[in-house]
């Protein structure tokens, strides 16, 4: 048996002020590197290790990685950044305040732009000064591989290729892989693993800082998944999660 461990960064601070994030490279609050220094104490704690680990090019996702390992004292561990682990891109809603957005638009309009898993928010322009196609991090890409919007299902697509070619074969090679990550691709690997439906995948939501792990069999199908420590916790932060979007 395989186990996998994601992890969610820990609170941002556009998560406390309630904005859609996406792509924008904003930093942990004080609560959100407590939560990763938790997240390590309680990895260390319970005896957990690892040989690799994997990250986005985000800076919320990578320091909380780096609070993590901090605490296990594994800083020496190897890292690999990729985009395809960042946020889902939220397009035109990057910046704007969740609830305020419900009041404007409904909070079902709202729902379907959060979980929908084929409806994409509306779209950035190209030259919207928030359009990352400029940004240096991403500068290997094409510029149409640098996303204007995303759904759920754009990012599987672009996660997917990520599992395949560099997180699945790790796991074969018998390496205990963490992967420090966020809501909606974090969302987007649980949904191809798990086989979740387009459906049920709308209820899904991931808590920050909470260490998530999957036990997986020798063809890496999931045998079952649970968070670490406290489990009703876990499920009242995923709640408050889901509670984000509403007026
Ligand atoms: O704003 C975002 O990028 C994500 C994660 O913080 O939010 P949501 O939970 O609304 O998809």
């Amino acid at each position: 048996m395989h186990k996998l461990v994601l992890i969610r960064h820990g609170e941002s601070t556009w998560n406390l002020e309630n904005r859609f994030t996406g792509w924008t490279d904003v930093d942990l609050t004080p609560t959100g590197i407590a939560q990763a220094v938790a997240a390590g104490k309680l990895l260390k704690a319970e005896g957990w290790d690892f040989d690799i680990c994997h990250t986005s090019v985000l800076k919320r996702a990578t320091r909380t990685l780096w609070h993590v390992l901090d605490e296990m004292d594994r800083t020496w561990l190897p890292v690999a950044h990729s985009w395809r682990l960042n946020e889902r891109h939220y397009g035109a809603l990057q910046g704007l305040n969740k609830a305020e957005t419900a009041k404007k638009f409904g909070d079902e309009q709202v729902l379907i732009w959060r979980r929908s898993y084929d409806t994409p928010p509306p779209a950035l322009e190209p030259n919207d000064p928030r359009c990352e196609r400029g940004d240096r991090r991403y500068s290997n890409l094409k510029p149409e591989q640098i996303p204007l919007t995303e759904c759920l299902k754009d990012t599987v697509a672009r996660v997917l290729p990520f599992w395949n070619d560099s997180i699945a074969p790790a796991i074969r090679a018998g390496k205990r892989v963490l992967v420090s990550a966020h809501g909606n691709s974090i969302r987007a690997l649980v949904k191809y693993l798990d086989d979740v439906s387009d459906e049920a995948i709308v209820g899904l939501n991931i808590p920050n800082g909470i260490p998530l792990v999957y036990e997986l069999d020798d063809n890496l199908k999931p045998i079952r998944h649970y968070y670490l420590g406290d489990a009703e916790a876990a499920a009242r932060a995923a709640a408050a999660v889901a509670a984000q979007g509403k007026a």
